[in-house]
C-alpha cells in the first residue's frame, strides 16, 4: 500500500538523449561568467500577486542596470498598457543606458508581434524575444496541432519578426525559445530551433539567441546538461548561436541545471533575483553568480551591498527572501551552534595570525562582508545551542575582551544557562550584560573601599587594606610577593579561609574611546574555579576588583 495513494499515475515527462557524449561531466568549474539577462521584469513580474507598477518597474530597472546587468527582458509590451507603457517610458526618456540592451517577449501572433515592434520604435537597440510552446503535452492538449504545424507557427513567427525588424528603425536581434524544451523530443527541439535559425540566417555581426527553457522542470540536471549539449553540438550556425539557459526551479534544481547547462555548452543565463518566478521560481542569479565569486571566478556583476539588494526586491515586488536562501537569507551566514561558532572564531584568528591570501574559513564558504554583511550582526548569533567559542568571540570583536582560554567554559554554560531558561536568541548586548552583572567589579558580600602598599624588599609588598565584610569594616595587614599576593593573604587572614589564585591576565580595553585596563582573576577552593573580572582606569583597581569578583562569585557559592 503506498502512503501517497497517487503515485501511479505518474511517470517521467522527460525525452533523455540517447547516448550523450556527457563530455560536460568531465568539467569541474564554469570558468568565466556568462551573459547574464535578468528577466525579473517580464517572467518575474508575471509571478507576482500584483504586479510591479510603472514607478515600481522604473526603480527596479535602474537597480538592475546598478547591478550591472547589461541584458534586461523588461516585459511583454503587447500583454497590458503597463507593459507597454513601462517600455515607451524607458525608450521615450533615454533611461537605457548605451551598454544596455532591453528585451522584449512575444507570441508568434501577428498582432502581438506588431504591437511589440511599435512598442520598440525609437530603442537603439532591443532583443525580440519569440517564442511557442513545442512540448508533447502543449502540441497535443494546447495547440492541438502536429510537428510540422508547429514548426509553422514558429517560422510564421519567425518571418514576422524579420519583416516587422525590416520596417523599423534601430539595431535589434532576435531570440526564439522553444518553450517547456524540456519537455520536448530533443530531435523535435533541434529540428525548429533549426528551422527559425534557417529564417534569420545568425551572422557574427547578427548573433541570434536560441533560448533552451526548463519551462517546467522534469528531470535531473544531467538529463537537462545532455539536451544542452546535444542542441550545442547540432544547431545550424552554431558559432553564431548564443545558448542561452532558461530553468525554472519545480524540482529545486534550477542552480543545478544553470551550472551543468553551461558546463555544456550555455554561453547565457535568464534568471532572476531571488529566483522569484512562475511556480516555485526562475533560477536564483544572485546564487549562481556568487557559487561563481565563491571559487574565484568573476562574475561580473555586483552583490556587494545585499542589504539594499534585499530590500529594494521586497518593497517592488512584495515577495520575501527566504532566511536560509543562499548568500541573501538573513540567517545564512549565522553560526548559533557551538563547534561552528568555535570554528569560526578560530578561524577568522588563523586568517589575522597568517595574513591569508585565501578564504577558507570553516563554515563560511564566502566572507560575509563581501555581500555587506557584518560579523557581530550576522555571523556568531548567541542561543542555547551556543557554546564558549562563540560567546567568548563576540565578547572580543564586539566589546574587546579577551576573556582568558580557562574562564571560556564558565561564561559559556553561564550565558547558553540563560537562553536555555529564557527560551530565546541573546543580542549581543545582552550577553555583555550577563558577563558584566556575574564577574564585572562585584563588591558584595565583600568589598575594599581603601588599600595601600609599602614595598618591604625586592619580591616583597606589605598591604593595609580596608576590608568591609558583613556590616563591619576592618583594616587588616598582609604580605605578599605582588600586590594582589599580599591583598589576598590580608584577605585569607581576615576571612579565615584558603583559596588560591590560579589564574591572572589582563589588558588595555578601549571602552566610549577612553582606555582602562581590564583583569581577570581565578581562585581556586575545593578543585571548583571561581572567576572575577575588574574594569578601572588604574591597573591595581582592576586586579583587586577582579580578585574581590571572584572572592564574592566563591562567598556566594559557599553560602548556598
Ligand atoms: C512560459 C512563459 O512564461 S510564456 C509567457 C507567458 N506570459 C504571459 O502570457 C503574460 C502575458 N500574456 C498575456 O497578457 C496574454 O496571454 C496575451 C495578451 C499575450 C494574449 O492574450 P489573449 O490572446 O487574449 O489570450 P491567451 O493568452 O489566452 O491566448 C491563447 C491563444 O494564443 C495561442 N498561443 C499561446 N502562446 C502562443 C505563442 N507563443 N505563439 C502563438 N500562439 C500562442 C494559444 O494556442 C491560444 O490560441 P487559441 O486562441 O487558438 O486557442
Ligand atoms: C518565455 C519562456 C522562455 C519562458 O519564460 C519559459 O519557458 O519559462
Ligand atoms: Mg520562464
Amino acid at each position: 500500500m503506498y502512503l501517497m495513494k497517487n503515485v501511479e499515475q505518474y511517470a517521467p515527462q522527460f525525452f533523455p538523449v540517447k547516448n550523450p557524449p556527457m563530455r560536460w561531466a568531465q568539467k569541474t568549474m564554469i570558468e568565466k561568467a556568462p551573459i547574464w539577462c535578468s528577466v525579473d521584469l517580464r517572467d518575474g513580474n508575471q509571478a507576482l500577486i500584483t504586479p510591479m507598477s510603472l514607478d515600481e518597474k522604473l526603480e527596479f530597472f535602474r537597480y538592475l542596470v546598478k547591478i550591472g546587468f547589461k541584458e534586461i527582458e523588461i516585459g511583454f509590451p503587447a500583454a497590458s498598457e503597463t507593459e507597454y507603457e513601462f517600455c515607451r517610458t524607458l525608450i521615450e526618456n533615454n533611461m537605457i543606458p548605451d551598454d544596455v540592451t532591453i528585451q522584449v517577449l512575444t507570441q508568434a501572433r501577428e498582432h502581438i508581434i506588431a504591437k511589440t515592434f511599435e512598442a520598440l520604435k525609437g530603442a537603439k537597440h532591443a532583443i525580440v524575444h519569440l517564442y511557442n510552446s513545442t512540448s508533447v503535452a502543449q502540441r497535443e492538449q494546447v495547440f492541438k496541432k502536429s510537428k510540422e504545424d508547429i514548426i509553422k507557427l514558429a517560422e510564421l513567427g519567425a518571418n514576422l519578426c524579420k519583416e516587422y525588424r525590416a520596417k523599423t528603425e534601430g539595431h535589434f536581434r532576435f531570440e526564439y525559445s522553444p518553450e517547456s524544451f524540456t519537455g520536448t523530443e530533443p530531435e523535435f527541439a533541434l529540428e525548429i530551433c533549426n528551422a527559425v535559425l534557417k529564417i534569420w540566417e545568425p551572422t557574427p555581426e547578427d548573433p541570434v539567441i536560441i533560448n533552451l527553457p526548463v519551462t517546467v522542470s522534469h528531470s535531473m540536471p544531467h538529463v537537462y546538461a545532455n539536451q544542452v549539449e546535444y542542441m550545442s553540438d547540432n544547431l545550424y550556425r552554431r558559432e553564431n548561436v548564443i545558448i542561452s539557459l532558461h530553468p525554472h526551479n519545480d524540482r529545486g534544481c534550477a542552480v543545478a541545471d544553470s551550472e551543468l547547462g553551461l558546463l555544456a555548452g550555455g554561453d547565457r543565463i535568464e534568471g532572476t533575483l531571488f529566483g522569484n518566478g512562475e511556480r516555485t521560481g526562475n533560477v536564483d542569479i544572485v546564487t549562481l553568480a556568487l557559487n561563481m565569486y565563491s571559487q574565484g571566478v568573476d562574475p561580473e556583476l555586483d552583490f556587494s551591498n545585499m542589504p539594499e539588494i534585499v530590500e529594494v526586491y521586497e518593497r517592488v515586488t512584495r515577495m520575501h527572501v527566504y532566511e536560509r536562501s543562499p548568500y541573501s537569507g538573513q540567517l545564512v551566514f549565522a553560526a548559533f551552534s557551538g563547534s561552528h561558532q568555535d570554528a569560526i572564531a578560530k578561524g577568522m584568528h588563523w586568517r589575522e595570525e597568517h595574513d591569508c591570501k585565501h578564504w577558507n574559513v570553516p563554515y563560511l564558504p564566502i566572507n560575509p562582508e563581501d555581500v555587506g554583511r557584518v560579523y557581530e550582526a550576522d555571523v556568531i548569533r548567541i542561543n542555547s545551542q551556543s557554546g564558549k567559542g562563540g560567546v567568548s568571540y563576540l565578547m572580543e570583536t564586539k566589546y574587546g575582551y579577551h576573556i582568558p582560554q580557562k574562564m571560556r567554559e564558565s561564561f559559556g554554560y553561564l550565558v547558553k544557562g540563560v537562553s536555555d531558561h529564557a527560551h530565546k536568541e541573546l543580542l549581543p548586548e545582552e550577553v555583555l550584560d550577563i558577563f558584566t552583572k556575574h564577574y564585572v567589579n562585584v563588591e558584595t558580600p565583600v568589598s575594599i573601599p581603601e588599600v595601600h602598599f609599602v614595598q618591604k624588599g625586592e619580591n616583597a609588598i606589605g598591604t593595609e587594606a580596608t576590608i568591609s565584610y558583613k556590616g563591619s569594616t576592618e583594616t587588616v595587614h598582609g604580605d605578599g610577593n605582588g600586590r594582589l599576593d599580599a591583598v589576598s593573604n590580608a584577605v585569607k587572614a581576615h576571612l579565615n579561609m584558603d583559596f588560591s589564585l590560579t589564574t591572572y591576565t589582563e589588558h588595555a580595553l578601549e571602552v566610549c574611546s577612553n582606555s582602562k585596563a581590564v583583569a581577570y582573576v581565578g581562585l581556586e577552593k575545593n578543585g571548583k574555579t571561581y572567576w572575577g573580572v575588574g574594569v578601572h582606569s588604574d591597573i591595581i583597581n582592576s586586579s583587586i576588583s577582579a580578585f574581590l569578583s571572584a572572592l564574592n562569585a566563591m562567598l556566594m557559592d559557599l553560602k548556598k
